[in-house]
């Protein structure tokens, strides 16, 4: 992977937004950065912006199924950060809080994606200047002899700066043990914590039994992480309706008999893979191995003339026969 840079996620459509009853204030002031004195007051609020700002967040996360207690806390980030900022213009110590945060979840579940909303949200909302994400996994921070980690994960930090470096089955990094190379890199990311305080935000996200193993290896390292949020699995229903979802933002629909055959197939591989099924990664990669198969067959159909437009949209449940593994 090599530590992927990304920008936050941008789609448009959404489905109904909740209702945001807080006053809404100026995105402009750092809130909680060690660079302003914590009593310092703020410039004028400018409400429009604001209120813009947490419509855009929210409607990234409207477009997510499920996922209410993650969507519940990132509002509770929103209101600290919302309130910190009242609370610095009246004169009230508002800075201090630790944003590292540990996303537990089987793969697919959503936690990269909401980590990039978060980042928009810190980045907006003055906390981080950049608001990118530098996703990187153990082969990206681990080198081959004494030092060379060390001098990888300083790199992968210092391209973080501004931003939220996120680390994807950072338990690996305790794999081998004191002896291992990975040690150096937990050593020298909880350094770069304390020497760059407020400066970048930390995400460990992989599986929850082994995030849970990782921490307890390292005691130190649990109270350096106060934020956790867990990314269950979709239950049916919900793989269904990412389905849907994700047929309609690339402009196709799914047939209710080809829905059916979804529903049937999606119920095998969540039985048969178990934690290693994919989830709404599984799902994105079935929509578009149905696109190719729509693709073949009316290129097949249509040796002359154009098929119509409902004919171009539509997935039928024979677009979604399946040879080979997906993942
Ligand atoms: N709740 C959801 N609603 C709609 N789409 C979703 C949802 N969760 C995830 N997705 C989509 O599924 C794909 C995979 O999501 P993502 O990469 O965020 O998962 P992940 O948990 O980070 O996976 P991994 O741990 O394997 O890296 C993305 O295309 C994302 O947009």
């Amino acid at each position: 992977m090599n530590g992927r840079v990304t920008a936050a996620n941008g789609r448009s459509e959404g489905r109904p937004s909740r209702q945001i009853n807080v006053v809404l204030r100026s995105a402009e002031p750092p809130l909680i950065s060690s660079a302003v004195p914590e009593r310092e007051p703020s410039p004028s609020p400018n409400p429009v912006s604001q209120h813009s700002l947490f419509q855009e967040i929210q409607k990234e996360l409207d477009q997510l199924v499920g996922l209410d207690q993650i969507k519940e806390l990132v509002f509770e980030i929103y209101a600290l950060l919302q309130v910190a900022q009242m609370r610095s213009e009246a004169g009230l110590l508002s800075g201090g809080h630790v944003f590292h945060m540990i996303f537990k979840g089987n793969p697919g579940t959503g936690k990269t994606t909401v980590a990039r909303i978060i980042a928009k949200l810190f980045q907006k909302m003055g906390v981080l200047n950049k608001g990118h994400l530098v996703e990187v996994e153990r082969a990206d921070l681990v080198g081959e002899y004494i030092g060379h980690t060390a001098q990888k994960t300083r790199d992968l930090v210092k391209k973080a700066l501004g931003g939220i470096l996120f680390i994807d089955e950072a338990y690996s990094l305790a794999r081998g043990g004191e002896k291992d190379f990975g040690k150096e890199a937990i050593d020298t990311l909880v350094k770069a914590m304390e020497d760059h305080k407020n400066q970048f935000v930390l995400i460990l996200a992989g599986y929850s039994d082994e995030i849970d193993y990782f921490m307890s290896t390292n005691p130190g390292l649990h109270s350096r992480f106060p934020i956790q949020m867990e990314f269950p699995d979709y239950n049916l229903d919900q793989l269904i309706q990412i389905s849907e979802l994700m047929a309609k933002e690339r402009d196709y629909i799914l047939m209710p008999q080809s829905l059916g055959k979804l529903k049937e197939h999606l119920q095998n591989e969540k039985e048969q893979r178990l934690h290693a099924f994919s989830n709404a990664r599984y799902v994105r990669n079935l929509i578009e191995k149905s696109i190719r198969n729509q693709s073949v067959r009316l290129l097949n159909q249509y040796v002359t003339g154009n098929p119509g437009k409902l004919e171009l949209m539509t997935l039928r449940p024979e677009d979604f026969k399946l040879n080979g593994k997906l993942q």
